[in-house]
């Protein structure tokens, strides 16, 4: 294992990339294989260094005092410095980081009471990525879109990555090379002279930092939802059937231990999960790149969730057509929650015990605390796998979301075995309808869900084992749970405005993620050019019109209107059926400011710009 020049948390001059300018960095990093430094500038823009770009704080204030000492020797040197026309646009630019680093470099170099107050002041001015002149001229009125000299901009993008949409060829000007973790599978294809250089070592233990802040709490959240969640299902569970179900009923009159448990329950739980794991591992339909890792690897991923959930539908169909009574899955409720709990808790201690093991660059930066219980349910391992068999994927795109589906059908008949229907309710043929769409449409984009922040950011632990395997199929289902014993007449008119209402999020939510999908893919995609962008100094650019114009979670409002419209059919008897409404605003909201963070950290003073355009985060003009 290489020994490290520099340590995790070191202060460090950076070279500003495309100068020979200093500034002062903290170092975040390393990677092993590509042998760059993350390092985050003052203003949290964060790059990646060589380490030929870096200085210790120390060698830098020798080397600059002893050019001072020459420069005040040759003071025409110094003029024919500042005449350079490059040197001067960027001084001239007092809002770019070039400015910020080039008047650093300045009071650095002339220790002098007048320097340390300019370095004082370089230190305070706000880093904002320069953009290029092509832009301007296309988007002349996009007041994002400003000029900036810089000669060398074009040679620091030596990478050699694709910079995104071609008006954008030399927004990542700052970069020495692209950030790892890029999901432009364009760059990726476009392999820098500089990557083929560098050797394959392994990386040092640097290559993930410790998770601070932490998020959910800190540790004693991390336990508290732990515990709390799995009381939680168990509670709404058993509220459901209730005849007046109520939070006041809390703690629930608890049913005797036997009626939580069931063998065959156990057993029909992991027949679904091996079914499921049988249709992923078919060698059929795509195979899908996931972003680039850390590592420097892309995974590669079976996108067959689609054709998973027509084969599951099938054998469905045909048990029923058997003679096998779903309703099972109605009767049995309680028991296949809790054997579905012991799964994902089994699951979550294999997962936290392997990711001991796990190489650094392997863990999530989000759940790599130190703290055992933190680390168990936020995840460690950021794509544990066995083989080529991913379970984060697994999990978050199969069991529990086919399972969803299935749930829903078998209440859809338990209500007509209840109710002595012929048919199921308007109510519950609505609930039923809108969630497979919901799913359907889900598997159909299966790929897309390779950019989201699970399967990007969160390591796969507790949190995501019981949200994919418990929360998902057995809380999600709560309406059409309620529905079985608590009709709910539908007049043709609320029908109506109802499906309305779910085609309304349904289009905002899909429109929305595949403008951001395809953007992230293939953001030179013609289709896409009339797009107002935000470069960043990581080479990504951020979308400041289209749908990513109007609020900054387009897709979080598509999904809570169709939340609504989920609710809307149980009507307003009880609170329960409203509780996914509920929890999801919540959920969505603290997704969003963890996504603010996550953004923060990464675009730095760009996503402070696209945040100061977009105002509102998910609902236009109210938040
Ligand atoms: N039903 C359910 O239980 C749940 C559903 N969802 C749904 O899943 C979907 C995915 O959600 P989620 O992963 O949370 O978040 P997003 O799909 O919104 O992904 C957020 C990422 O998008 C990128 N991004 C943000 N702003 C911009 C912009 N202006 N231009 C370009 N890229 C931008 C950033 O990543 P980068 O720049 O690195 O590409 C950011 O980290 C959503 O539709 C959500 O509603 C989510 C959670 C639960
Ligand atoms: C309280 C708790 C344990 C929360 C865990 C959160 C998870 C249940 C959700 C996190 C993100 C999810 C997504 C979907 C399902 C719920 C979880 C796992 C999703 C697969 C549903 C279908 C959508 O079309 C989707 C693919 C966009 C979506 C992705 C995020």
């Amino acid at each position: 294992m290489p020994s490290l020049k520099y340590q995790i948390g070191d202060k460090v001059m950076g070279r500003w990339p495309g100068s020979s300018l200093y500034y002062e960095v903290k170092v975040l990093g390393f990677d092993g294989k590509s042998r760059l430094y993350t390092v985050i500038y003052k203003d949290g823009t964060e790059l990646e260094l060589k380490e030929q770009d870096i200085m210790s704080l120390t060698s830098f204030q020798v080397r600059t005092r002893s050019r001072s000492r020459s420069n005040s020797r040759s003071p025409g040197r110094r003029r024919s410095r500042s005449r350079s026309p490059a040197r001067t646009t960027r001084r001239s630019s007092s809002r770019t980081a070039a400015a910020a680093a080039a008047s650093a470099a300045a009071a650095e170099s002339t220790p002098s009471s007048r320097g340390d107050a300019k370095l004082k002041q370089a230190a305070e001015v706000k880093l904002s990525p320069m953009q290029q002149d092509k832009a301007t001229e296309n988007n002349s009125n996009d007041k994002h879109q400003r000029k900036e000299e810089n000669n060398t901009a074009s040679k620091v993008n030596e990478s050699g990555a694709n910079v995104e949409a071609d008006p954008e060829k030399n927004q990542g000007r700052y970069n020495l090379r692209r950030r790892k973790d890029d999901g432009d599978a364009k760059a990726a294809e476009a392999k820098s002279e500089e990557e083929e250089e560098v050797s394959a070592a392994p990386a040092p233990a640097a290559a993930a930092p410790a998770s601070t802040p932490l998020d959910f709490g800190g540790k004693m959240g991390a336990l508290f939802w732990t515990l709390f969640l799995p009381a939680w299902v168990l509670f709404l569970v058993l509220q459901v059937n209730q005849k007046d179900p109520s939070l006041a009923n809390f703690p629930p009159a608890l049913p005797p231990l036997e009626a939580f448990w069931d063998p065959q329950a156990l057993g029909f739980v992991v027949l679904w999960i091996v079914f499921q794991a049988l249709l992923y591992v078919l060698p059929v339909g795509k195979l899908s790149e996931g972003v680039l890792l850390r590592s420097g690897k892309r995974l590669k991923y079976r996108t067959n969730g689609f054709f998973a959930m027509v084969l599951s539908a099938a054998v469905a169909a045909a048990a029923v057509y058997q003679g096998v009574d779903l309703t099972y899955i109605h009767s049995h409720f309680l028991q296949l929650t809790t054997a579905s709990f012991l799964i994902s808790t089994l699951l979550s201690v294999y997962l936290y015990v392997r990711s001991r093991s796990a190489g650094p660059d392997e863990r999530a930066l989000g759940g790599n605390s130190g703290n055992v219980i933190y680390d168990f349910f936020k995840g460690r391992e950021l794509n544990p796998r066995i083989k080529e068999f991913d379970l984060k994927f697994f999990c978050e795109m199969r069991p529990g979301l086919i399972g969803w589906c299935l749930i829903n059908f078998a209440l859809a008949l338990a209500e007509m075995k209840q109710q002595n229907l012929d048919m199921p309710s308007y109510s519950m043929i609505l609930v039923n309808v809108f969630q497979l769409l919901y799913v359907v449409d889900g598997l159909w984009n299966e790929e897309a869900i390779l950019t989201t922040m699970d399967l990007m950011h969160d390591g796969f632990g507790y949190m995501l084992a019981f949200g994919d395997l418990v929360w998902v199929p057995f809380t999600y289902t709560l309406q059409a749970n309620y529905l079985v014993s608590h009709p709910n007449p539908l007049s043709l008119p609320v029908l109506a405005a109802i499906v309305v209402l779910k085609l309304v999020g349904f289009y905002i939510f899909r429109k929305s993620n595949s403008e951001k999908n395809a953007f992230r893919r293939n953001p030179s995609d013609p289709k896409l050019s009339h797009l107002k962008r935000i470069p960043t100094a990581t080479g990504k650019s951020l979308l400041v019109s289209g749908w990513w114009g109007v609020v900054r979670h387009p897709n979080y409002l598509g999904d809570l209107i169709m939340a609504l419209a989920w609710s809307l059919p149980c009507g307003f008897s009880h609170l329960l059926p409203w509780y996914y409404m509920i929890y999801f605003i919540i959920l969505l909201v603290h997704r969003d400011s963890r996504d603010m963070n996550e953004c923060r950290r990464k675009y730095g003073s760009a996503w402070d710009e696209y945040c100061r355009t977009v105002r509102y985060r998910i609902i236009p003009r109210v938040y």
